[in-house]
């Protein structure tokens, strides 16, 4: 076993649609242990793809909860073998991909209370859940809740002033409200409902942990001004769900001692905190340290992309959350969910399952593509609602594309896509606007140099890619320092600036500014047939 040197350190944990993730992080805010679960590779029982199991109405996508439990148990268990000194770590904090929802059956809190430590989690939560397979966000089953919600608010724009957001179907208030409608005796038999983020902290904490108020912002249920629930939007999605949800906190609250489970199995200090877990993108802001005017570019699983905002403008596109590191302060954040997953599609169909090729197909290939452009959304996308591949020369539309020219089309129209849609939300990239990018895909400098090329900006990258975890390690150290007035600024004061990855090619202003308008003005285009088409699809037919 190897022997560690004791080095106080906080712990940051990333619970994310295809991993469990952690960090340990010093004093001096060094990372110096990292570790991950992949849910499909080192879970193979449950069965996941991509960490998600799609069901076969195409629409509904959930995760086995006990998978994510099971996760943990893992790397625990990993640390301990490593020699891991557990008994250093002053405080933890964690992320979760954002929406998903945990239904803790009535009972369970009991169990949590009293986790033997002879034995694992999994082994020991197997019944407390009542409902066993999480929805998560890459859900979209719940159009109808969605139009039941924003008509009992008076609107999206009113919802969206209320709640940073209109209705979206991955959106938790949306997705309770259809478990309540559709098993109604699951609902009744829970006790208490979680995020992904506040279910990881309870499994912590030995207890429920309270939601924040950062990843609460995306439930559509929270008010964001006034950070209460919104009795209204409670009332129109079930009923007895303040009770079930408890009340939420600000994000950098301690909520409360490690359990003593692993103060016995792991040898953790019982004076260890556990600091409110948020959601995997208010972590990332964290830990990207962003600051106002950066834009940060996170291609995980979903690309995101995110802003500190002073003032809400809530929209109708893009959603304002609370801020995860300043109470005072928000964060806009666009969602596209045709990220990793649809560049892996078209890496194995174009670039024979290698990233490498996949690089060389973007290295051989101009800025503009020859005027090819392509929309590539496998599933039903969130920013804008388009499904399908849609594949257009400097002519007309055609069926396909050359590999290379195909793998230029998806990156640049990936990114032509956050920009416009950043622009929509009033963003305008200023001679001082840094990128930063994070997420798996952030390990390729190929893809980052077209990023930078299309916003005509600078990108730069931490060390890790995993800025929701250390994010949540800053995080924690944040939560020691609360009560002392400390801004978050300054509790990470001592991290690693971000390295410069890419600077605009000369001439990409030129060729892109040209782009930008076509590729906006037939997204609207194929934007306007789909809905023609949805509306003569589901237009109510009269028998004749
Ligand atoms: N060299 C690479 N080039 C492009 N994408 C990559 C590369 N390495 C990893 N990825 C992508 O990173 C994704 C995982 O990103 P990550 O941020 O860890 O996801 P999440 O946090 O959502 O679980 C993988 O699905 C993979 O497609
Ligand atoms: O739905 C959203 C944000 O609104 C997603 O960004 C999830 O939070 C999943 O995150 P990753 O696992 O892709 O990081």
């Amino acid at each position: 076993m190897a022997e560690h040197p004791a080095r106080p350190c906080c712990l940051g944990w990333d619970f994310s649609t295809q991993q469990v993730k952690v960090v340990a992080v010093d004093a001096e805010l060094n990372v110096f242990y990292e570790d991950s679960v992949n849910f499909d590779r080192d879970l193979l029982e449950y069965g996941t793809q991509g960490g998600v199991h799609v069901h076969e109405d195409g629409l509904t996508v959930t995760s086995p909860v006990l998978m994510w439990v099971q996760a943990l148990d893992i790397i625990l268990e990993r640390m301990k073998a490593s020699g891991f000194d557990f008994s250093q770590v002053l405080a933890l904090s964690g992320a979760g991909q954002q929406h998903g929802s945990v239904y803790w059956k009535t009972g369970a809190s009991g169990v949590l209370t009293s986790l033997s430590p002879d034995l694992l989690l999994h082994k020991q939560l197997q019944a407390c859940f009542s409902i066993r397979d999480s929805p998560v966000w890459m859900d979209s089953s719940t159009t109808a809740q969605c139009r039941q919600l924003e008509a009992a608010v008076g609107g999206a724009q009113a919802l969206s002033g209320l709640t940073g957001s209109r209705a979206y179907e991955r959106f938790t208030g949306n997705q309770i409200a259809k478990i309540y409608q559709q098993n109604p005796e699951a609902y009744s038999h829970t006790e208490r409902i979680s995020l992904v983020s506040s279910f990881a902290a309870s499994l912590f904490l030995g207890s429920y942990s309270p939601i924040d108020y950062s990843d609460g912002s995306g439930m559509n249920l929270l008010q964001i001004q006034d950070k209460v629930w919104s009795q209204v939007c409670l009332g129109a999605c079930a009923p007895h769900l303040e009770e079930k949800l408890g009340s939420p906190v600000p994000s950098c609250s301690v909520v409360g001692a490690i359990s003593s489970y692993y103060v016995q199995r792991y040898g953790f200090s019982p004076g260890c905190k556990v600091v409110a877990f948020t959601g995997d993108n208010p972590a990332s802001l964290a830990g990207m340290r962003l600051e106002e005017g950066d834009i940060a570019v996170s291609l995980g699983t979903s690309d995101t992309l995110f802003l500190w905002l002073r003032e809400p403008m809530p929209a109708l596109e893009g959603h304002i959350f609370c801020n995860p590191v300043d109470a005072r302060h928000y964060m806009a954040l666009l969602c596209f969910k045709n990220g990793s997953l649809m560049r892996e599609k078209i890496r194995d169909e174009s670039a024979s399952c290698s990233w490498s090729d996949f690089s060389e197909a973007l290295q051989s290939t101009e800025m503009g593509n020859g005027g090819n452009l392509g929309f590539y959304f496998d599933v039903m996308e969130i920013t804008p609602e388009i499904i399908g591949r849609h594949r257009f020369s400097a002519e007309n539309q055609v069926s396909a594309f050359p590999r290379a020219v195909e793998i230029r089309a998806l990156i640049e129209g990936q990114f032509m896509a956050k920009r416009i849609h950043a622009e929509a939300l009033g963003y305008r990239v200023m001679p001082k606007t840094k990128i930063l990018a994070t997420g798996g895909a952030s390990h390729n400098r190929d893809i980052l140099q077209v990023l930078a090329d299309v916003f005509g900006a600078p990108v730069y990258v931490t060390d890790t890619a995993n800025s929701a975890c250390v994010g949540s390690a800053y995080r924690a150290f944040q939560g020691l320092a609360a009560g002392t007035d400390v801004p978050f600024s300054e509790v990470v004061k001592l991290a690693p600036n971000p390295r410069l990855a890419a600077t605009p090619t000369a001439g990409a202003s030129q060729v892109y500014e040209a782009l930008l308008p076509r590729y906006a003005k037939l997204e609207q285009r194929i934007l306007s047939q789909i809905r023609g088409f949805r509306s003569e699809f589901l237009r109510p037919r009269h028998p004749c």
